[in-house]
């Protein structure tokens, strides 16, 4: 049965949502809505249009037999920014300062709508940037990574500090860590990552960059390709930080026991020179 303009249109943006990166054949939706190619093509121009007025994303057009459409989410600056300014003024409260000078983020990076919002930034930054697969490591860097890995259309790999026997055979890294100052080591199944894969690192927090750089060792034991680091917060550092190509959206500084959140480099990384198009494709 012939389904409605306005019900294909419901539906097929659903369908579009949730499947980011996935290549879907015009013929698939023909069969699905039992309606004709120049019709579905019609609804296609409906939703390219209304996602890029609304700061969605694109809906690109693979042309060809082998073609279809694909949905590619971003997110605008401005939506950008405002989201990281509430970030900034919720975790400024004062009782959140830890010993140690951390700060607790548990329940903000506990809730999905946020972890959202932060894989939709990181995401947008690689729009023209193909990742393969998103890294991260235990614990509190994971629903972020998989936030960042649905919004990529990629399967995201957790290293761990203590490997499993379900992991199999591991491929294992010593890193020094600045926050625990001492040799840590991480591993992850030799299974995880096919060689010369595009990797995405990243993590809640960053302080010395000790624990990056040993996700950095275990992207050059795998024979793959680092792409890019993004953290959700990067820690005031003194030192001499271990990485200094990275993405962060807060910077936070707890000198004298007083939290100061700001925005970290996320805008010149992610929207410096970036239009939000598919590159030799129009928006
Ligand atoms: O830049 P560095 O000095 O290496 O520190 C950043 C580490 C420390 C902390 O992890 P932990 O709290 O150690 O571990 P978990 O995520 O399991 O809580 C954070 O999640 C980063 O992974």
């Amino acid at each position: 049965m012939k389904t409605r303009r306005s019900d294909r249109l419901v539906d097929m943006t659903r369908y579009l949502l949730e499947r980011p990166h996935q290549l879907i054949s015009l013929s698939y939706f023909t069969k699905r809505y039992d309606s004709a190619k120049s019709s579905i093509s019609e609804d296609l121009t409906i939703l390219k249009r209304t996602f890029q007025n609304r700061g969605t994303g694109i809906l690109e057009t693979v042309p060809g037999a082998a073609g279809g459409t694909r949905f590619i989410p971003y997110i605008l600056r401005e939506n950008a920014e405002q989201f990281v300014n509430q970030m900034c003024t919720d975790l400024s409260e004062e009782d959140r300062y830890l010993p140690g000078g951390y700060v607790y983020m548990s329940d903000v990076l506990g809730q999905p709508r946020i972890l959202n919002e932060i894989g939709r930034i990181m995401a947008t930054q690689y729009l023209n940037d193909p990742i393969d697969v998103v890294m991260t490591v235990a614990t509190k860097g994971v629903p972020i990574a998989q936030s960042v890995a649905f919004y990529l259309g990629v399967p995201f790999v957790i290293a761990r500090h203590n490997a499993q026997i379900t992991e199999g055979s591991t491929v294992s890294v010593n890193y020094v860590s600045a926050s625990t100052e001492r040799i840590e080591r991480m591993a992850l199944s030799k299974r995880s990552i096919a060689p010369n894969s595009r990797i995405l690192i990243v993590d809640d927090y960053m302080k010395g960059g000790g624990t990056i750089s040993g996700m950095r060792s275990l992207v050059d034991e795998f024979d793959s390709q680092l792409v890019g680091v993004s953290v959700f917060a990067e820690g005031a550092y003194s030192g001499e930080r271990l990485i200094n190509r990275y993405t962060s959206l807060l910077h936070v500084d707890t000198a004298n026991k007083q939290i100061d959140v700001q925005p970290g480099n996320y805008l010149d990384q992610i929207f410096g020179d970036q239009n939000l198009t598919v590159k030799g494709k129009e928006k």
